[in-house]
C-alpha cells in the first residue's frame, strides 16, 4: 500500500515525539511492504514564526492532497501573550474545523506493567479499557466570543445534527466493544446538554443492543478515578471530553501514553497524542513518545484499515513496558530512565526481532 502522510512536528516536545513515530512508522512500512510517502509543514507556534499564522495556507494545501495527518503539539510560553487569532491553539482547532474532523477517539487502557506508575490502588486500575469519545468541532470552543475590558463570554452551541453524528459514532464503537456507552453532560443546567441527552434517548431506539446511560459530568469525574473499570464507551462534548481525557490518563500512570485519533466520516483523520508541548521538559530527551507512536498505530487501523500494523505497534509497545523499559516521566525507584531516543530504539528492536505478523489487540478497537 502507498500513502502519502502531511506531518505537522508543532511545538515543545513535538518535534521529539513525532520523530519517533515517524521511525516506528517507517519500520513497519518496511516490515509489512508499505510505502509511507512523508511531508513535512508548519503548525501552531513554529508557523507563527515562520509565516505569522497559526495555521498557513501551505499546511492546508499539504494536508488536503494527503491521506492522513500526523501532529506532535502545540503552544508555549513564547507565545502565551499573543492575541487570541495568533495563539499556536488557533491553528490546532483551525485545523480540526477546516478538515471537519468531529469525532475524536480516546482510548484509555491500562497496561498491566505500568500500574505501579498509576497512583490509584492497582485493583482498581488494572483491566481499565476505556473510549472517550468527544465530539471535536462544535460547542463553547467555537461559538461566537466576546470581549470587552469589564466582560467576557463563550457561547456554547450545538445543533442536533452535530450531536447526532459524533453519538452515532459512539453507539458503533460501543456495538464493537463492550456493549456499553455511558454519555455524559451536565442536563441539570445547561440546555446543550439537555438537548445532548435527547438525542442520545432518540438514538438509542436504533441501537437496542447497547446498554446505555446518562451521567453528570461532575460525577463522572469522580467515577472515573474511583471506579475507572465501570466504563467502555464515553460519549462527550467538546469541552467535557478535553477535562475528562487528561484526568483519565491519571489511570494509566502518564499522560505520555494516550494516544487520540480526530476522524471524520470518510476516515481521513489526524492523530496526535492527548498530551501538549510540554515545556518543561521539551528539549531535554525526557519525553514519552509512547502516545505518538500509538496514535500511529490509530492511524493505520482507522484510516488505512491495516488492523495487523497497527495491532503489531501496540503489541511493540506493549512488550517495551513489559520488559521494564521507561522514559523519566513512568521510571521508578532504581530503574534508570531511557531517552525519547532509547525508548523508540526498544520498540523497533521488538518490531524487527519479535515481530508478530497477525497479532490483533482487539480492546484497542
Ligand atoms: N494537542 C495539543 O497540541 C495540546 C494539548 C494540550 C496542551 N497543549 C498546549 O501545550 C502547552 C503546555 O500545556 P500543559 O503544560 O498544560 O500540558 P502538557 O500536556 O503539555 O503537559 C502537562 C504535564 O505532562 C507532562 N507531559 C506531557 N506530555 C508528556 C510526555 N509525552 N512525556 C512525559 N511527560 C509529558 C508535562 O511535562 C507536564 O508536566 C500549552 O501551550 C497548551 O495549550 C497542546
Ligand atoms: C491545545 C488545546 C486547544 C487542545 C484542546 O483543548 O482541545 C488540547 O488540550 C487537546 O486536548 O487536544
Ligand atoms: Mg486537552
Amino acid at each position: 500500500m502507498e500513502k502519502k502522510i502531511t506531518v505537522l512536528p508543532g511545538d515543545g516536545i513535538g518535534p521529539e515525539v513525532v520523530a519517533s513515530a515517524v521511525r516506528v512508522l517507517q519500520a513497519i512500512g518496511k516490515r509489512y511492504n508499505h510505502e509511507f510517502q512523508l511531508q513535512y509543514a508548519e503548525i501552531g507556534g513554529a508557523a507563527i514564526d515562520q509565516y505569522n499564522n497559526p495555521l498557513p495556507d501551505k499546511t492546508i494545501a499539504m494536508c488536503e492532497e494527503s491521506d492522513a495527518i500526523l501532529l506532535g503539539a502545540v503552544g508555549g510560553p513564547k507565545w502565551d501573550n499573543n492575541p487570541p487569532e495568533l495563539r499556536p491553539e488557533k491553528g490546532l482547532l483551525n485545523i480540526r474545523k477546516t478538515f471537519d474532523l468531529f469525532s475524536n477517539l480516546r482510548p484509555v487502557k491500562a497496561f498491566p506493567s505500568l500500574l505501579d506508575a498509576s497512583p490509584l490502588k492497582r485493583e482498581v486500575a488494572e483491566n481499565v479499557d476505556l473510549m472517550i469519545v468527544r465530539e471535536l468541532t462544535g460547542g463553547i470552543y467555537f461559538g461566537e466570543k466576546h470581549r470587552d475590558l469589564d466582560q467576557a463570554s463563550d457561547l456554547n452551541i450545538y445543533s442536533r445534527a452535530e450531536i447526532e453524528r459524533i453519538v452515532d459514532n459512539a453507539f458503533e464503537l460501543a456495538r464493537l466493544r463492550r456493549g456499553k456507552l455511558c454519555s455524559v453532560d451536565k442536563a441539570n443546567v445547561l440546555e446543550t446538554s439537555r438537548l445532548w441527552r435527547e438525542v442520545v434517548e432518540e438514538k438509542k431506539e436504533q441501537y437496542p443492543d447497547v446498554e446505555v446511560e446518562h451521567n453528570l459530568v461532575d460525577s463522572v469525574a469522580m467515577k472515573l478515578i474511583t471506579n475507572p473499570g465501570h466504563y467502555d464507551v464515553v460519549v462527550t462534548d467538546n469541552m467535557f471530553g478535553d477535562i475528562l481525557s487528561d484526568e483519565a490518563s491519571v489511570i494509566t500512570g502518564s499522560l505520555g501514553v494516550l494516544p487520540s485519533a480526530s476522524i471524520r466520516s470518510d476516515n481521513f483523520g489526524l492523530y496526535e497524542p492527548v498530551h501538549g508541548s510540554a515545556p518543561d521538559i521539551a528539549g531535554q530527551g525526557k519525553a514519552n513518545p509512547a502516545a505518538t507512536i500509538l496514535s500511529v498505530a490509530m492511524m493505520l487501523r482507522y484510516s488505512f484499515a491495516l488492523l495487523n500494523e497497527a495491532a503489531e505497534i501496540e503489541r511493540a509497545v506493549s512488550a517495551v513496558f513489559e520488559d521494564g523499559y521507561f522514559t523519566a516521566d513512568l521510571a521508578k525507584g532504581d530503574s534508570r530512565a531511557l531517552t525519547t531516543d532509547e525508548w523508540t530504539d526498544r520498540v523497533i528492536a521488538e518490531i524487527d526481532t519479535n515481530f508478530v505478523a497477525d497479532s490483533i489487540v482487539e480492546s484497542y478497537i
